[in-house]
């Protein structure tokens, strides 16, 4: 019995104290990941980043039913992976790092068999449909090793979609992605989440998850350090830096006690990092001229994830 449709839907993942610990030659274990939890909720493009090792792959191949889990657990679509692996792994598509395929099926078959695996009646199967909304079209009936890198990637989103699930998961889908693939990659990406799927991506891309996600959920070292919508992850950036170039050649980089830090990036060009909450832009500058120097220019940067990312791994590591 559930009173599941008298209240509001679970979130679309719900992921909680999952832990992995890998069995090691040394008898020692290696611990992926650390009692970690979070929600993804339904219909949000949602990012997961962590540095190299930090466990993403590890928690999304959970989810997928390629590792096992050593503790936690994971509900999917309201799903729980143990309790009910086909209906989780039926509401789930995964688009994984690695590009794997049968180098002999064109990708029109490519598709259909993968149909055919997830039990995709004949008469409810699109994959005429999927060839086009990547914009493979053209190579239906090529073999899938003649494909270059970013087409195949664009063949595994489409292969992950077959059976229609509600949430898609891409882990790392623009690697080696050149930069025109990788924006009709997202702009399908969007097309889905417009049409009512949830996306959990990671990326090494900082820049990119920024600019797509909703909410982003950061892994160091197996643990959990960030779950927060990408605004408030953004306003989390403590420091500011302003680019100051002066009117004379300098051999070594000035201190000052307002400065955070201060590098010489170019013969006459100061980069100076500044806290936001001790100092401003004018009390920098006013340091600048406050020891003699002319400034002829000033270039002013907002801090963007990429400065919280550095900073929460850095304090975390
Ligand atoms: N089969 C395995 N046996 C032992 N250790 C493993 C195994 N797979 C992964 N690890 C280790 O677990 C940790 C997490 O790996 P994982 O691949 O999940 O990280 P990741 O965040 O996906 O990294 P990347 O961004 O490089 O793919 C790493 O230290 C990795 O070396």
């Amino acid at each position: 019995m559930s009173t599941a449709s008298h209240s509001a839907p679970e979130p679309a993942i719900v992921i909680d104290n999952l832990t992995k610990v890998y069995k090691t030659r040394d008898g020692a274990g290696k611990l992926a990941l650390d009692h970690v939890s979070f929600d993804v909720p339904r219909g949000q493009i949602f990012g997961l980043l962590g540095p190299n090792g930090a466990g993403k792959s590890t928690l999304i191949n959970i989810l997928s039913g390629m590792v096992k889990k050593t503790g936690g657990t994971a509900r999917i679509w309201g799903f729980d992976i143990d309790a009910n692996p086909r209906n989780a792994k039926n509401s789930i598509g995964i688009v994984p790092q690695e590009i794997v395929f049968d180098p002999f099926f064109t990708p029109f078959e490519t598709l259909e068999n993968q149909a055919g695996f997830y039990g995709v009646p004949k008469a409810r199967r699109n994959s005429a449909a999927l060839l086009r909304a990547v914009h493979l079209e053209d190579k239906a009936n090529a073999y899938a090793r003649t494909l270059s890198g970013g087409m195949k990637r664009r063949l595994l989103v489409a292969k992950a979609m077959v059976h229609a699930p509600p949430i898609l998961v891409l882990d790392e889908p623009t690697a080696g992605v050149d930069i025109q693939l990788r924006q009709q990659l997202w702009a399908y990406v969007k097309q889905l989440n417009d049409q009512g799927v949830t996306i959990v991506l990671t990326t090494h891309y900082l820049e990119e998850a920024e600019q797509l996600c909703d909410r982003i959920a950061i892994i160091n070292h197996g643990r959990l350090i960030a779950d927060k919508p990408t605004r408030e992850l953004v306003g989390m950036a403590t420091e500011k830096v302003v680019q100051v170039t002066v009117d004379r050649d300098l051999v070594e980089a000035p201190m000052h006690p307002r400065f955070e830090k201060v590098e010489l990036t170019g013969g006459r060009v100061l980069s100076i990092t500044y806290a936001k909450d001790k100092a401003n832009a004018g009390d920098v500058l006013s340091a600048v001229q406050s020891m003699g120097l002319q400034i002829v220019d000033v270039v002013t940067r907002d801090p963007d994830l990429e400065d919280v990312f550095l900073n929460l791994t850095a304090a975390a590591a």
